[in-house]
Order: structure tokens, then C-alpha cells, then sequence
């Protein structure tokens, strides 16, 4: 799919603005990060055109965000909560999706089982659904998104639920599928879009804070994150702005954002790291 652009995209619900004036262009794969409430749900819902914006407009090409049937064509949408019937069988479930997006009957069966192979699920397809775990479920919902091929993937927080090795599995499963489409992902967990996205979309209270690649993001806080060790009894965190510590052998190592670039103990900083430092200096404004 050609570029989404969206321009001022705003969205007031019962008065209140909760997204306001975005302004971004969506290709490959972005990340859209942002703390709880920052109104990440809300412009997925927008793009997957389930609700209008009350500004803006949205285009792809030729393609207007206006003509409804026409953009979900084009669109595979995996909500925060996924869910399909407990009994059905995997395949039971694809096949009912491939017949809600009127995928032709004859190309069905090879259209389904390319997706399970591309999700990898091929093996449990006859297991019902109720007998698969967190991550699985995840992927079968990938595998209805994927069905009819559309040009533009939205997930909504792909690994909420997921033990750790499912979220490892799953976001490889990501940056695999962002590689020939255009995919948008939601979260609050940096390490969901870390390896898997070209461009990340930093989100706080319904405004664009920062848009940009992952080294364009780390240059703002470059030489600014420091570590250094204390020992227990001397350690005083009131002066420094922590950004975590860690206890080891009687000492207590803290990570802090330090306005002296000269300074030693300067670290190389992590998108976890700058990430807070944009979300903590829009507070401080
Ligand atoms: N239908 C609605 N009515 C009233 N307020 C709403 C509605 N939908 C969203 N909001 C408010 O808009 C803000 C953004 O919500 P949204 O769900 O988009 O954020 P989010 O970034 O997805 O957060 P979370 O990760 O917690 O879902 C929140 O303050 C929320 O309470």
C-alpha cells in the first residue's frame, strides 16, 4: 500500500480532545507508543475507520478514509481482545472469517493454509480454540488479519497476555510480516516495537510528541543517561532524576537522566530511557 497520510487528525469524545491534531505518515512498520489513556486505542480505531475523526482527513493514494467498505478491504485489524468462538476448530475459524470477507470459495482452502503456514499454526489448525495457549490464540488473530491480504496490518498491544518466550516468538512473527506491508502496532511496552519497527510514533495525551526512527529517538537523549554505583548506606536518590536501580554485592547501581553532558559515568541510553525522558519533559512543561 501506498503511504497513509494522516493530516490534523483530531477526535473530541463528550467534549473532551482526545486526540489532537496528528499529523504522521504511516509505511513499513510504526510503532505506536504511548503511556495508558495517551489515546493510542482511539486513533487504531480511526484508522481501522470504526470511528470518524471529528477533523482530518486520511489517504493512502487514491484511497479516502471516507469510503468505509472500500478502506476495510484493504485493512487487517487485531484488537487488544481477540476472541472467536471456544469450540470452533482453528481451521472452523479461518474459514468463517475467509467467508465474512467474501474470499473467493475456490482460492479459500490454499488462501487459509498459506496463512497458517505464515503463522505458523499449520499443526494445531484442527485443535479447537479453547485448547490453545496465549500465544497461539495471538497468532490465529494475525491469521484472520492476514486473510484477504490486505495492504495494512493494525495490532493493538500485540503481547498483552503472552508468557516471555510467547512475546519473543511473537514479535519475530512481527518484524517478519512488517517486511512486505505496511503495519502499524500499538503498545506501552517499548520492547513490543524495539526490534520489530522502522519508524516509532512516541504518543501523550492525544498529541504526537515524537515521530521518528529508532536512532532519530535515541538522539535526544544522548549524553544525557549516567550510571553510577553507591554503596547502600550512602546511596541519597533525592537529588538525582532515577530512571531505575538495581541492587548488587551491597551496592545500589542507579540509572539517571543527568543535564552535565562532561559528566563520567555517561551510558549509552536504551529507547526504554528515552522514551521516559520525552513522556517525563512533556510533564514538566
Ligand atoms: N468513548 C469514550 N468516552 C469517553 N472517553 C473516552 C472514550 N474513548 C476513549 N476515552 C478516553 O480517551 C483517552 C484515550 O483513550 P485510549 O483508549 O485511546 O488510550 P490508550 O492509549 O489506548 O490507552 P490504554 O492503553 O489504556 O487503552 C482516555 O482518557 C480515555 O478515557
Amino acid at each position: 500500500m501506498e503511504t497513509v497520510v494522516l493530516s490534523n487528525i483530531s477526535k473530541k469524545i463528550k467534549g473532551k480532545e482526545i486526540i489532537k491534531n496528528v499529523n504522521i505518515e504511516l509505511n513499513g512498520s510504526v510503532g505506536l507508543l504511548g503511556p495508558n489513556g495517551a489515546g493510542k486505542t482511539t486513533l487504531m480505531r480511526i484508522l481501522t475507520t470504526l470511528i470518524k475523526p471529528s477533523s482530518g482527513l486520511i489517504r493512502a493514494g487514491e484511497l479516502k478514509w471516507e469510503n468505509k467498505t472500500e478502506v476495510r478491504g484493504h485493512i487487517g485489524y487485531l484488537p487488544q481482545h481477540f476472541s472467536m468462538y471456544k469450540n470452533m476448530t482453528v481451521i472452523e475459524c479461518l474459514n468463517h472469517i475467509a467467508l465474512l470477507k467474501d474470499v473467493d470459495t475456490g482460492k479459500r482452502h490454499n488462501i487459509i493454509q498459506s496463512t497458517l503456514e505464515e503463522v505458523n499454526l499449520v499443526n494445531v489448525q484442527s485443535q479447537k480454540m479453547k485448547q490453545l495457549s496465549g500465544g497461539m490464540l495471538r497468532r490465529v488473530g494475525i491469521a484472520q488479519a492476514l486473510i484477504g491480504n490486505p495492504k495494512l496490518l493494525i495490532i493493538d498491544e500485540p503481547t498483552v497476555g503472552l508468557d516471555i518466550e510467547e512475546r519473543v516468538r511473537f514479535r519475530s512473527l512481527l518484524r517478519r510480516l512488517g517486511q512486505n506491508r505496511n503495519i502499524v502496532i500499538s503498545t506501552h511496552i517499548v520492547e513490543d516495537i524495539e526490534t520489530t519497527c522502522d519508524k516509532i510514533c512516541i504518543l501523550k495525551n492525544g498529541e504526537v510528541i515524537k515521530f521518528g526512527t529508532k536512532t532519530e529517538i535515541l538522539d535526544c537523549v544522548k549524553g544525557k543517561v549516567a550510571e553510577k554505583s553507591y554503596l547502600l548506606e550512602k546511596v541519597n536518590l533525592d537529588s538525582l532524576r532515577v530512571i531505575s536501580t538495581k541492587e548488587s554485592e551491597g551496592e545500589y547501581i542507579v540509572r539517571y537522566f543527568t543535564t552535565n553532558d562532561k559528566e563520567d559515568n555517561i551510558v549509552e541510553p536504551t529507547l526504554e530511557d528515552a522514551y521516559l525522558f520525552l513522556i517525563q519533559e512533556r510533564e514538566e512543561v
